[in-house]
C-alpha cells in the first residue's frame, strides 16, 4: 500500500491508491458501542453504521467524525482514520510507514488543520500532508493547478459547498456557503412530510433525493409513514416537485458562486469564460443542477467524470508532485 490520497467528507469518505485506485468509498458514519464508562469501541464504520443510522439500540451511538469538512472531536477522528486504515490495509506491515495527501476545505482554520494532522498521526500515518480538495479534485479531473490559466471549480459536497478559483499555484478567490447536499435532503423531506403528508427516515430522504436525479420517469413512489394516521402509506411524487423543493439551497450556491466571480480580476474571467466552470461533488449530481448553473451564469459547465471521488483521486497524485504540495501549502 504505502500511499493514500484521502477525502475525508462530512457524508463520505474515499481512499485511493496510486496502483489499485479506489480502495475505500463509504459513508463518515462511525457506529461507537459504550464500554461502560471506558473509551467507547468503534462497533461498525461506512456502510455497516449507516444501515443502523434511525434503529441503533441504546448501547450504540451513531457518530459522523466530520462536520463541515473539518474534524469535531480528536478522538473521534482518530478512531476513525484508524478503522479505515484497518479496512483498506488488514495486515499491520500493510499499514506500516504510510504516507497520505488528506484533503481539507479551503476555509478550515490553521487549529482545524493542526487537528486533522494529528488524528492522522495518531491513527498511524506517517507525515501527512493536507491539500485543498478544490485543488485536489481539479488535479482528480485532470487539471494542472500550476497552469498560468485561471481555472473556477465548484464543490458540491454534503455539508458545504465551496467555490474557488486558482491559478499558477495559487488560490485567487475563495468562497462557501454551509448549504450542500444534506440541506437538500432536508428540503426533500420537508417537501414529502408537508405537500404529501408522508413521514420519512434521513436515509430515505436522501435515497428519494439520489433517486430523483437518475429517473427517466415524471414521478417516483415514495414510501413512509403517514403523518396523520401512523399507517405505511406509499405515494407518487412528480420528480419536478422534488427539484422545486431543493432549489432554493441551489440557487444559494449559485449566489456564492457569483460572488466569487466578483472578486476576480478581469483577466481571469476571460479564461473562466472560455474554459468554463468544473463542478464536482455529489450534490453536483443534482437533478437540474448543471443547467440552473448554466442559465444564471452564462458560462459552460463541465461536469466531473468522477464526482465523487476525484478529491482522493488527486490527492494520490499531488502526493508524488511536492511542487503543487509546496505551492498550495495553507490554503
Ligand atoms: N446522484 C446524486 N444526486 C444528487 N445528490 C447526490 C447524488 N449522489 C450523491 N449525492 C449527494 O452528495 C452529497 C455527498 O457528496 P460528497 O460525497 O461529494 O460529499 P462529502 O465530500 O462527503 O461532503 P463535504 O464536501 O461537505 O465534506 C450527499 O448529500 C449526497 O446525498
Amino acid at each position: 500500500m504505502g500511499e493514500l490520497g484521502i477525502d475525508l467528507g462530512n457524508s463520505n469518505t474515499v481512499v485511493c491508491t496510486p496502483n489499485d485506485g479506489l480502495v475505500f468509498e463509504e459513508p463518515s458514519v462511525m457506529l461507537l458501542r459504550d464500554s461502560g464508562g471506558r473509551r467507547p469501541r468503534v462497533a461498525a464504520i461506512g456502510h455497516e453504521a449507516r444501515v443502523m443510522l434511525g434503529r441503533a439500540p441504546a448501547s450504540l451511538t451513531a457518530t459522523r467524525p466530520l462536520r463541515d469538512g473539518v474534524i469535531t472531536d480528536l478522538d473521534t477522528a482518530h478512531e476513525f482514520i484508524r478503522a479505515i486504515l484497518r479496512k483498506v490495509a488488514r495486515h499491520r506491515w500493510q499499514r506500516w510507514r504510510t504516507r497520505a495527501v488528506i484533503g481539507v476545505p479551503v476555509g478550515a482554520t490553521a487549529l482545524e488543520r493542526r487537528a486533522l494532522l494529528e488524528a492522522a498521526e495518531e491513527a498511524g500515518l506517517r507525515r501527512p500532508a493536507l491539500l485543498a480538495e478544490p485543488i485536489a479534485g481539479a488535479i482528480g479531473c485532470g487539471v494542472d493547478p500550476l497552469d498560468r490559466r485561471t481555472h473556477l471549480v465548484v464543490d458540491v459536497g454534503g455539508g458545504t459547498a465551496e467555490v474557488t478559483a486558482f491559478c499558477f499555484g495559487g488560490v485567487l478567490a475563495h468562497r462557501s456557503c454551509r448549504v450542500a447536499g444534506d440541506e437538500m435532503t432536508l428540503a426533500v423531506y420537508h417537501h414529502i412530510r408537508d405537500a404529501h403528508g408522508i413521514l420519512v427516515g434521513e436515509v430515505d430522504a436522501e435515497e428519494i433525493k439520489i433517486r430523483c436525479s437518475a429517473e427517466e420517469g415524471p414521478a417516483i413512489a415514495v414510501s413512509g409513514r403517514d403523518a396523520a394516521t401512523g399507517r405505511p402509506r406509499v405515494a407518487s411524487v412528480p420528480v419536478a416537485e422534488i427539484e422545486a423543493a431543493v432549489r432554493p439551497v441551489t440557487d444559494s450556491i449559485i449566489r456564492t458562486l457569483a460572488s466569487c466571480l466578483d472578486d476576480l480580476p478581469p483577466q481571469s474571467v476571460g479564461d473562466v469564460l472560455s474554459e468554463g466552470l468544473l463542478a464536482f461533488g455529489g450534490g453536483s449530481l443534482q437533478r437540474g443542477f448543471p443547467e440552473r448553473l448554466d442559465d444564471a451564469l452564462g458560462f459552460s459547465v463541465k461536469p466531473a467524470e468522477r464526482p465523487l471521488t476525484c478529491v482522493a483521486e488527486g490527492a494520490v497524485v499531488a502526493l508524488r508532485n511536492r511542487a503543487v504540495l509546496d505551492a498550495f501549502r495553507g490554503w
